[in-house]
């Protein structure tokens, strides 16, 4: 479904240091989506494993100077793709653009992304609430962006308990968290049948962080 209201939608505080800007990658949107497709020639989508051995809901790739993994061994962000042993593809310059600008217009100017996760939800995909906690550099916000069809968004505070406010995301959409708010618990519901004309029933999603990659292994 196209997000006809996103001009209608205003820019939104979930918490100190936390944005909703409905719309903000609308521009880059289609030409994302193409690019997923391309570098998953590289590095294709697979479903990883928690270290506990269950399959996650979504399939996931990753581009830029390191990746995040789960398997047996831990969740970790790795220098190579595991399932290729080649390097990660590198960072488009247009996604490095766009999550840089869309940290400036959430208040953080310095952002600069090393990691972009990317994540593809089929329908009935979720992700449980849970915190991003994995990146060495906790000083800087994540940068999440909402391609394809819409997902229902939970964005809560620093404890599991606290309790969640629930968003809509579509297409173009992206959400930005950080400072006080960089732990904040977050996870997205089980996403529906339905269809966008540019992913089909899929949804992706690409999420930005920094990290010191010299800190990881290869
Ligand atoms: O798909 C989303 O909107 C959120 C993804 C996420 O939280 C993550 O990959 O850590
Ligand atoms: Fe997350």
């Amino acid at each position: 479904m196209e997000d006809l209201f996103a001009g209608l939608r205003c820019r939104t505080d979930l918490a100190e240091g936390a944005v909703l800007l409905p719309g903000f990658a609308e521009f880059w949107a289609g030409q994302l989506v193409a690019t997923i497709q391309r570098l998953s020639l590289e590095a294709p989508f697979r479903v990883m494993k928690t270290p506990g051995g269950r399959s996650m809901s979504v399939a996931t790739t990753s581009c830029g100077d390191c990746g995040w993994y789960t398997d047996e061994k831990g969740y970790r962000y790795v220098r190579a793709d595991p399932l290729t042993g080649k390097q990660w593809p590198k960072m488009p310059d247009m996604f490095f653009e766009l999550a840089s600008a869309a940290a400036k217009e959430a208040g953080y100017p310095d952002f600069s992304p090393s990691s972009c996760l990317i994540n593809r939800y089929e329908p009935g995909a979720k992700m449980g609430l849970h915190q991003d906690r994995d990146e060495d550099d906790q000083a800087s916000p994540i940068v999440s962006v909402s391609l394809g069809v819409p997902a229902r968004f939970a964005f809560g505070g620093l404890l599991k308990t606290d309790a969640v406010q629930r968003h809509d995301l579509f297409h173009g959409d992206v959400v930005v968290w950080g400072g006080i708010s960089r732990l904040a618990w977050h996870g997205v519901s089980p996403v529906r049948e339905t269809f966008h004309p540019q992913t089909g029933a899929m949804r992706y999603n690409l999420t930005f962080r920094a990290i010191n990659a010299a800190l990881f292994q290869p």
